[in-house]
């Protein structure tokens, strides 16, 4: 008889003693030869992707793709699987969390302009809560005057009309004609080859960027996508721990290393391999907080974006910005745009502020549209930024 039989009955054995002992031994090597050799062969192709030797880019980010002691978590055996919330609507929370920290910037500006009469402290009030609010010196003005034209010319006074007023500015404000589509779509490579979407999530610490992959996980699981998760933040080890309990809560695998430090390019190409291999729809690549001003790690996120692309570019870098941190959050968004390609921005605390004109400010700069907004630390605080519903959202 030969050896693989044999094989097979002492693993059985092994499984109903408990895995103990020789018979546990066999299949635990058995095991680890499987793994070795299924880690040759991504070290094979990983090697075949590596980057070319003669570069004109910075040493570190043209090293080749290290071996990261990669893991798969695969979902929960255990757990139930929960059944997220469906996406729409939720928006509409905006104005109940607003409420809670205070005062929104519309509720605010209304209370002025319905005042009798209108005089210069007033207007000058008016611009100091919207420059207070992050909006911005240029919007500012743009607004100001809109608001004096047609509140003096049109003499427009009456509560309601004037509601309709600084809602309909507020609305052009805020660009309703960028595109906030989330490009979730696998494509279509080299002979037909299945590509998933991959969406990065970038961002300076602490920011919100896993809890934002964990949440995203949820709204496409709600949408019926399939989605594999990838830990490229090697830097905190519970920060893979964190997105692992994501995924595992809606039955979404999670690819990570178990080595502090490991490559996170390779993570990166790792998550998105198998996102092809496995005919997956969306790759969400989670990323280390890193500062705008610490070039190697910037450099890095190159590299994590250009390694990636190997398999297939991102359809989506999404900048994941405080929306408590205000004007900071601008100069963040322009390098992170240099660096990654920025593709959208994700505001998120927008629950623990009343300032929120940042918005304003960052798309206006970079072009790049709002999409998705945090509202809370629940696992569906996460909406689609809808900008009819936000300006309603803060008009209170
Ligand atoms: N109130 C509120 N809290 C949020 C929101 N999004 C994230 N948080 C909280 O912000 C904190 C940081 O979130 P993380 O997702 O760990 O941030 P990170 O950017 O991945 O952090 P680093 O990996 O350290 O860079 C956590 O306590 C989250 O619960 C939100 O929309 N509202």
């Amino acid at each position: 008889m030969n050896e693989l039989p044999w094989i097979e009955i002492i693993s059985a054995l092994a499984v109903l003693a408990g895995g103990g002992g020789i018979a546990g031994l066999l299949v635990a090597r058995r095991r680890r030869r499987a793994e070795d050799q299924e880690q040759a062969e991504r070290t094979a192709e990983r090697e075949a992707v590596a980057e070319p030797a003669v570069t004109a880019e910075p040493e570190a980010t043209a090293a080749p793709v290290e071996a990261p002691d990669l893991m798969v978590e695969p979902g929960p055996l255990l757990e139930p699987i929960e059944k997220p919330a469906p996406t729409a609507g939720r928006l509409v929370r905006l104005r109940e969390r607003l409420a809670r920290s205070g005062s929104p910037l519309g509720a605010r500006l209304l209370s002025v302009l319905s005042r009798d009469t209108l005089t210069e402290d007033d207007w000058d009030e008016i611009e100091e809560e919207l420059l207070l609010a992050d909006v911005g010196a240029g919007p500012t003005t743009e607004l100001l005057d809109a608001l004096r034209t047609k509140v003096r010319v049109l003499g427009v006074r009456e509560p309601a009309a004037v509601r309709n007023l600084l809602r309909s500015e507020l609305v052009a404000l805020l660009q309703p004609e960028l595109d906030r589509t989330l490009h979730t779509e696998p494509t279509a490579g080299e002979a037909d080859a299945h590509l998933p979407a991959v969406i990065l999530v970038v961002g300076v610490n602490g920011t919100g960027k896993t809890t934002t992959v964990g949440k995203l996980a949820r709204v496409l699981v709600a949408d019926g996508r399939s989605v594999v998760l990838g830990a490229a933040d090697t830097f905190r080890a519970a920060a893979a721990d964190q997105l692992t309990t994501w995924g595992n809560r809606v039955g979404v695998p999670t690819v990570r290393s178990d080595r502090e430090g490991a490559d996170p390019a390779s993570v990166a190409f790792e998550a998105v391999a198998r996102g092809r291999d496995e005919k997956i729809d969306v790759v969400l690549v989670d990323t280390a907080g890193r500062l705008q001003n610490k070039a190697g790690l910037m450099d890095e996120l190159g590299k994590i974006v250009r390694v990636a692309s190997k398999v297939a570019a991102p359809s989506e870098v999404l900048l994941v910005l405080d929306a408590t941190t205000g004007q900071n959050g601008l100069s963040q968004a322009r390098v992170f745009a240099e660096v990654a390609g920025v593709t959208g921005i994700v505001l998120t605390k927008l629950d623990g502020t009343a300032k929120g004109g940042i918005v304003v400010q960052v798309q206006r700069e970079l072009g790049v549209p709002v999409k998705l907004v945090g509202l809370g630390e629940g696992p569906d605080d996460l909406a689609p930024f809808d900008v009819g519903d936000f300006v309603d959202g803060i008009l209170g």
